[in-house]
């Protein structure tokens, strides 16, 4: 299977006069073509550092970035300004949560995509340019009234479809969505989704979808990364991950969602609080929050285990030595 992502020890870290953040820490993992990876964990545990790191989107003066990124054979963190210009959008592209607001509110949509096309297809003729936007309106179900209105007349939830209509305008073959449906209402979310599913199998597309809701991933992804405090705690298939939860954190963040189905339970929760990212710790980065933890827990960091489902786990529960 064609790798599209592979991230090797891969290190964001934010860096002021004062301090520094380390804010991604030895991520390594692998996404292959038609994968859709959900990458989950609470709120500060370095989500959008990594996607904006993998995208080369955050200051170079302030961050420092160590590892490798390949994207398709590509290193992504070697690559020249000039290079990433070709990648991004072309076969790299970003929805946020709040891309809707960066559209002109004085300018009709049409014509703000028309401007965004033309910059990778500056000699289209002006009838390729109506019909490939035309298209991509259809795809993401917005009629083709939307191509003569502004912004102020479009709701929240058509905004976002056009962003992300945006997005796919030169077919990318990776789409990172941070919590990109995240300010939506859950029926217009859920319509989203479905679309985004659709057009993936259409386009033969890889999706990352940066989210805390672990029902989007449920939904509309294959697998799901769980990260804390920077690092990655396991990573696998939706269909063994949320069934069988393996590291205490993902058990954890599973048991503090309400399920629709299926007996009520008491929601857990993981008590404490996110460690401080501008020190680094001996051991396992979740043991002061582990109800398992051992002194080797506080001692040593975990090996990064492989487990017999292609799942990988960081914890010393399920042994390995480093
Ligand atoms: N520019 C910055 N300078 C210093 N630290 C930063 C900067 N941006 C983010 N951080 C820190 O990096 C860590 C990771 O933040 P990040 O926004 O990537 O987390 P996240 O998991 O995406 O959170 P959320 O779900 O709230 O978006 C946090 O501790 C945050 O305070």
């Amino acid at each position: 299977m064609e790798s599209i992502l592979d991230l090797k020890n891969f290190n964001v870290t934010y860096v002021n006069k004062h301090k520094s953040v380390y804010a991604v820490k030895d991520i390594s993992f692998k996404i292959h073509k038609g994968d859709s990876l959900g990458i989950v964990g609470e709120s500060g545990s370095g989500k959008s550092t990594l996607a904006m790191a993998l995208l080369r989107l955050l200051p170079e003066r302030s961050t420092k970035i160590s590892g490798v990124a390949e994207f398709i054979g590509r290193d992504l963190t070697k690559l020249s300004e000039e290079e990433l210009k070709k990648i991004r959008w072309n076969e790299l592209s970003v929805v946020f949560q709040k891309s809707m607001n960066s559209l002109s509110p004085v300018h009709r949509i049409g014509t703000q995509v028309e401007d965004i096309y033309k910059v990778h297809h500056p000699k289209a003729t002006k009838k390729e340019i109506f019909d490939r936007i035309s298209s991509l309106l259809e795809l993401v179900n917005l009629s083709g009234r939307v191509y003569n209105l502004y912004p102020h007349e479009l709701s929240g939830g058509m905004l976002q479809r056009v962003s992300i209509a945006i997005s796919l305008i030169h077919n990318p073959k990776l789409l990172v969505m941070d919590e990109a449906t995240t300010a939506l209402d859950v029926v217009t979310q859920g319509q989203i989704l479905d679309e985004v599913l659709k057009m993936e199998k259409d386009l033969d597309m890889t999706r990352i979808m940066i989210t805390h809701d672990m029902s989007v991933v449920a939904t509309s992804c294959n697998k799901v990364a769980i990260m804390y405090a920077g690092e990655l705690m396991e990573i696998g298939y939706v269909k063994d991950v949320l069934k069988e939860p393996l590291h205490p954190y993902t058990k954890g963040l599973l048991s503090s969602f309400p399920s629709l189905k299926g007996d009520k339970l008491k929601l857990e929760g993981i008590g404490g609080f996110l460690p401080d990212l501008s020190k680094l710790y001996d051991g396992c980065v979740f043991a002061p929050r582990c109800k398992y933890a051992t002194d080797k827990c506080r001692r040593d960091k975990p090996a990064k285990l492989e487990m017999k489902d292609g799942r990988n786990l960081s914890c010393h529960l399920y042994g390995g030595e480093e």
